[in-house]
């Protein structure tokens, strides 16, 4: 069996792998993720799950790599992370009142070859006021995430429905990766 490397530095990733009883080891990428500007959500998180998974196979050509991505997609527009309190304002109040679908695209490099995989989740917010959105930046929960929230978090008040794969919004759909890595003879601990 050969060693799985996760190619992300993701908290939320590597502990829904960890709940999932796999075992792996972290290799953070220093790909410098570039995509197309005309690329679609499901084009960009495809090749930056790529980008991420194929510089750290090249390292460790001996392992099963996998690299993962994630972006909010509202009416086609791709939201990465803010970069700033003014950008996370104004992603929250477009997200406010609608349904956005939430992209994570997940790669898979081993000796034999690579595989891709992405999922799309409806996300419907709630309408948010002014003071609501200024509070919930001020928790510094938006900054390291796409489109600015955290499901996971505070930003759960913010979520009206959801439809999908409630862990692939959160960053990794953890149930498909899994019985994805069982033809790499990667399983979980649990079901041994
Ligand atoms: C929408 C949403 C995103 N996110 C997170 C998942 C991803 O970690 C992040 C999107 O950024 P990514 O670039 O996909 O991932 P990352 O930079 O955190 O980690 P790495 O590239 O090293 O793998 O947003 C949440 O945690 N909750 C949410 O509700």
């Amino acid at each position: 069996m050969k060693p799985l490397i996760l190619a992300s530095a993701s908290p939320r990733r590597k502990d829904l792998l960890e709940q999932a009883g796999i075992s792996f080891s972290i290799v953070v990428s220093d790909a410098n993720e570039q995509i197309d500007e005309q690329f679609t959500p499901e084009e960009a998180v495809l090749s930056l799950a790529e980008q991420k998974a194929t510089t750290v196979f090249e390292q460790h050509p001996q392992s099963i790599v996998l690299g993962s991505d994630t972006v909010v997609s509202l009416d086609g527009e791709i939201l990465g992370k803010p970069a700033s309190e003014q950008e996370a304002f104004r992603m929250l109040r477009a997200l406010s009142g609608r349904t956005h679908q939430v992209f994570t695209g997940v790669c898979i490099v081993s000796e034999e070859g690579m595989e891709s995989f992405y999922e799309e989740v409806d996300v419907s917010f709630y309408p948010l006021t002014d003071e609501e959105i200024t509070a919930y930046i001020n928790t510094q929960e938006a900054f390291d995430k796409a489109g600015g929230y955290g499901i996971q978090g505070v930003g759960s008040l913010f979520v009206e429905r959801i439809s999908g794969d409630y862990f692939s919004v959160v960053g990794l759909p953890v149930s498909k990766v899994v019985r994805t890595l069982a033809s790499y003879q990667v399983s979980s601990h649990l079901f041994r």
